[in-house]
């Protein structure tokens, strides 16, 4: 399944947050969000997500999503929103026991999303057993419970230290490596967004309109720590938002 965002426009009372958003979001693919803060990136994840309605355009869902799939849509956020009286499979089979599976159904679905998370170990842990790693692995897990067609993630490694951050982007590009999803993926990161974006979609300050759509050809798994070339398209995604970021910081020391 395919999204395509068209014409879309959002505002909140008197103040226009997005502005003329049109977008491909193909599936299998990776596609970031970036600007500077306050330009609108959470506000059109919660469109695309359906939990708001924009004021204008439309959010088209094209093609069916994957057979079995539980939730089209399905969030991760950036601060795990784990249950933490319930194991880490309890925190998955929570989302399973939402549609009605359980049993030998739900055994294999839980078993499959933690060996592709790395967490088959810990199946039995509770949240404060874990490191903030390994928690947001089992936010992914749950999200890929529900066979999402599309993952809708919101700043998902800021609430880590930057190794960990290292170590989260390696294992999200061994999972697509393995078996490619689909996301659309917020973030302040530029580095995050080279080393995880098939697209990256600049956002220009609050009203947000698309300044630039950088395609990045590189395969995930070809794309190292201190790449070049990567270097080369984040510097270049910097230069188009380092005079937005700078406004909208001072905008913000005003308020
Ligand atoms: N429910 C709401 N009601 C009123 N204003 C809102 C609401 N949600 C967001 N806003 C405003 O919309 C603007 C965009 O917010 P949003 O969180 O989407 O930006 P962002 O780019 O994700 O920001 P950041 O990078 O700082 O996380 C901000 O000015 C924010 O204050």
């Amino acid at each position: 399944m395919d999204i395509r965002l068209d014409a879309i426009s959002h505002s909140y009372g008197d103040t226009e947050v997005l502005r003329d958003i049109s977008l491909e979001i193909p599936s299998g693919r990776i596609v970031c969000l970036v600007g500077p803060s306050g330009c609108g990136k959470s506000t059109l994840l919660r469109l695309i997500g359906g939990l708001e309605r924009p004021v204008a355009g439309r959010v088209l869902q094209l093609g069916a999503p994957p057979e079995g799939c539980l939730n089209p849509l399905t969030y991760v956020f950036q601060d795990f929103a784990l249950l933490p009286w319930r194991s880490v499979r309890g925190n998955v089979s929570l989302v399973l026991e939402d549609h009605g599976i359980r049993g030998h159904r739900a055994d294999a679905i839980i078993a499959d999303v933690l060996a592709r998370t790395r967490l088959s170990d810990f199946a039995d842990a509770l949240p404060r057993q874990l490191s903030g790693g390994m928690k947001q692995r089992v936010a992914i897990a749950r999200a890929l419970a529900v066979d999402p067609a599309v993952m809708l993630m919101d700043e998902p490694l800021s609430a880590l230290d930057s190794q960990t951050r290292e170590l989260l982007m390696d294992d999200l590009i061994a999972l697509w490596t393995r078996q490619p999803f689909t996301s659309v993926y917020v973030t302040h990161n530029l580095a995050e967004a080279v080393r995880l974006g098939h697209r990256i979609v600049v956002l220009s300050r609050r009203p947000g309109q698309i300044r630039e759509v950088v395609e990045i050809d590189k395969p995930l798994s070809e794309r190292g720590f201190a790449d070049a070339d990567l270097e080369r398209t984040q510097k270049h995604l910097w230069d188009l938002m380092r005079e937005e970021a700078r406004a909208a910081d001072e905008e913000l020391l005003d308020v």
